[in-house]
């Protein structure tokens, strides 16, 4: 079979510099605040994401750093924007909620019009469960965010919202466990695993192509991916996916976050996509 022929496309990503990362608290079953991090080595490892973007010609923004939010690297999760409208985060937990806060106002101070930014009424970890493919967006639920902000997604962007129930605990945010490949085509990757019964047949209906995950690769959050439509940035450990995406004609490039992974973490994480 020959792989379909990718593109990739430019995008627009908003990161955070994890200049005052640490893991102090566990609300994820990764934080484990007996464990050390090395703070320059997080972040190379973020400077070197930040510039494998760069390099792949899109464009990186950056969101700075709050002192007091350790966990505010993981800048996927404070907003979801489609279509140029943005729907901002509320946190579920307390130790993260200022994030939602200093992400509405970058948006305000970048140019986005007061009517395109949206304060949410229910609890959203922006992008940790929001995937948005050509069809849908794809929402998580189970750990984080609310089932009711999945209504007010579906009211705010006028896209259809498929909800999908989360059942691991290691998997908590929906991009721990699937990733859109191709959001031109409705392509994904996910470990079903993470999903409940009904939320598994809902993603075999919808996606019967998809690349499945083993549990190994799942495990070493190689879901937790950013792709360009070509290019495949994920975990570098995830060695099982690989081959498959190569097969699938997309460019898997490995990446080492393992500092980041300590906060529960990994490249989709520590990227927010503006999509216009
Ligand atoms: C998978 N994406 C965006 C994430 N899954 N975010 C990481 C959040 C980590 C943070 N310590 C937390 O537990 O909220």
């Amino acid at each position: 079979m020959r792989p379909t022929p990718r593109t990739s496309s430019p995008r627009r990503y908003l990161m955070c510099p994890p200049a005052h990362f640490s893991v102090t608290y566990s609300i994820n079953p990764w934080m484990d605040p007996t464990k050390p991090v090395d703070l320059p080595l997080a972040l190379a490892q973020w400077e070197d994401l930040r510039d494998r973007y760069r390099a792949l010609g899109h464009t990186v923004e950056l969101l700075t750093p709050d002192p007091a939010l350790p966990d505010m690297v993981f800048a996927a999760n404070g907003a979801t924007v489609v279509g140029g409208r943005v729907l901002g985060a509320r946190f579920a937990h307390a130790e993260r909620s200022d994030e939602a806060a200093a992400h509405l106002s970058w948006f305000r101070r970048n140019g986005w019009p007061e009517e395109a930014v949206r304060l949410p009424e229910h609890v959203n970890e922006g992008e940790g469960d929001f995937a948005v493919t050509a069809s849908w967006i794809l929402a998580g639920r189970g750990f984080r965010s609310s089932p009711l902000a999945h209504g007010e997604a579906q009211e705010f962007f006028g896209r259809p919202v498929i909800g999908l129930e989360l059942v691991d605990p290691r998997y908590y945010h929906l991009d721990t466990a699937l990733c859109v490949l191709d959001d031109a085509r409705d392509e994904v990757m996910y470990y079903p695993a993470a999903f409940s019964p009904g939320s598994r047949a809902v993603l075999a209906r919808l996606f019967p192509d998809a690349l499945i995950a083993t549990e190994e690769d799942a495990a070493a959050l190689g879901l937790n991916a950013v792709s360009d439509g070509l290019h495949v940035l994920l975990p570098q450990a995830a060695v099982g996916l690989f081959e498959p995406l190569r097969q699938r004609g997309f460019e898997p490039v490995g990446m080492d976050l393992g500092e980041l992974l300590k906060g529960g973490g990994s490249v989709k994480c520590c990227t927010q996509e503006l999509r216009p």
